[in-house]
């Protein structure tokens, strides 16, 4: 085991070298020297995939180097936590690790350039926080990922960057006009993540009061279902065409209680996100698997069912949020761990990547529903592929503006 002062040699080391070695060179240096470091240099992307290829040894360190969007240079660590270790971060500030799990590895991955400056550190790296002006863009720094070895799924950090975050407020058949009042005020009096894309789904007879309280504000609204047909002799729905006149921008589709309440077929959801993208509405597709499912491990093979009915009639799902919503955690308050969340939120863009094409995928958003809560939401919004949120129950009280400032 490396000393502090060594693995801070090491890392010096490894920095003044970024810019003139090859990845694989660096990687057999640090095999050489038994350092544990290995270094990957890329330009604009940085994937696990990769680090997989160098890293042949347990890490203790890993640093990558990138050219964020903007066009500022950074470098990317990645620390691997160990028991009874203490490693020292960039800063100069120590980082006790005796702490962290015994069992488990836990990587870390901190940003750092000479605008990224950390501020402080502490034994638990979520409380890691960055100075302005990349404040907002910690989510991605303070993403820790709890895995036994190196991830499997491919992992780009720039990649999560590039989606902006998205939080959703279904409010299902609930409220009245007083109360929606007073949770729209909520809204608009709080300070919400500017950084975050925020939409609340009132019910539709609510939905031109709520959007009219919510004008000037940075929150939008969405209907939480519609009707594919333009317009006619169909008792009791709201077409999408409709929707679009009253200039309501988002709509839910597919959510489990209109699939199971109201026996909603993948096709009904696929012809009725066709007919809303159509119209230029953004629609929130939603996925899950019942429990039944999941216990016959099937929650894999009925997410991309799901998915392929609407791929089979949708190109273009640029306008298009994937929220998967496991329907034994809708309202139960049993939570999908963020380990079994990200599993599937992983497979989604496996599946995405694979039918729509790699860039699709890695900008589509894929949102995670199911008793989605303050006290839950801030570890699921560190996972890798873990877009946002659609909250159901906690989107009627004020704790939905702590979920929407999860990584704030
Ligand atoms: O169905 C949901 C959001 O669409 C989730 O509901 P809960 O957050 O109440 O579990």
């Amino acid at each position: 085991m490396l000393s502090v002062n060594q693995l801070h040699a090491h890392q010096l080391e490894a920095r003044k070298r970024l810019h003139r070695h090859q990845p694989a060179s660096l990687a057999n240096h640090a095999a050489a020297n038994e350092c544990n470091v290995a270094i990957s240099r890329s330009i604009g992307r940085i994937h696990w995939q990769k680090l997989r290829r160098l890293v042949t040894q347990p890490v203790s360190y890993a640093v990558c180097s990138a050219s964020l969007p903007d066009g500022e240079h950074t470098h990317i660590e990645i620390g691997a936590r160990r028991p009874n270790t203490t490693f020292e971060t960039d800063d100069g500030g120590l980082g006790d690790l005796a702490r962290a799990n015994e069992a488990v590895r836990r990587f870390v991955c901190v940003f750092n350039t000479t605008k990224w400056r950390m501020l402080t550190t502490t034994t638990r790296f979520g409380s890691i926080k960055f100075a302005r002006p990349y404040a907002n863009s910690t989510q991605v720094a303070l993403r820790t990922i709890t895995t036994k070895s190196l991830p499997s799924t491919p992992f780009s950090i720039l990649d999560k960057m590039a989606r902006t975050f998205f939080v959703g407020g279904n409010w299902k058949m609930n409220g009245s006009l007083e109360s929606t009042k007073s949770l729209t005020q909520t809204l608009t009096q709080a300070k919400l993540d500017s950084n975050v894309e925020v939409v609340v789904a009132p019910p539709a007879l609510h939905l031109l009061t709520v959007q009219e309280q919510l004008k000037g504000s940075s929150v939008s609204v969405s209907a939480q279902n519609a009707f594919h047909k333009a317009s006619g002799a169909f008792t009791g729905e709201v077409s999408v065409s409709m929707l679009k006149d009253a200039s309501i921008p988002w709509v839910i589709l597919g959510h489990s209680e209109r699939r199971t309440l109201f026996h909603e077929s993948d096709a009904n959801v696929a012809e009725k996100t066709a007919a809303a993208l159509a119209e230029n509405l953004s629609v929130i597709l939603c996925i899950g698997e019942t429990l039944e499912q999941r216990e016959a491990n099937e929650t894999v093979n009925v997410v991309v069912r799901q998915l392929n009915a609407v791929a089979d009639q949708v190109k273009d799902w640029s306008k298009i949020v994937v929220a998967y919503e496991p329907v034994w955690a809708i309202g139960t308050g049993k939570v999908a761990t963020s380990e079994q969340a990200q599993e599937v939120h992983a497979a989604i863009r496996k599946w995405a990547s694979e039918k729509l094409g790699k860039d699709t995928a890695d900008k589509l958003r894929i949102i995670y529903g199911g008793s989605v809560a303050g006290k839950n939401c801030k570890e699921l919004a560190q996972q890798p592929d873990i877009d946002g949120f659609l909250v159901g129950g906690a989107s009627l009280k004020p704790e939905f503006v702590d979920i929407v400032n999860a990584n704030a």
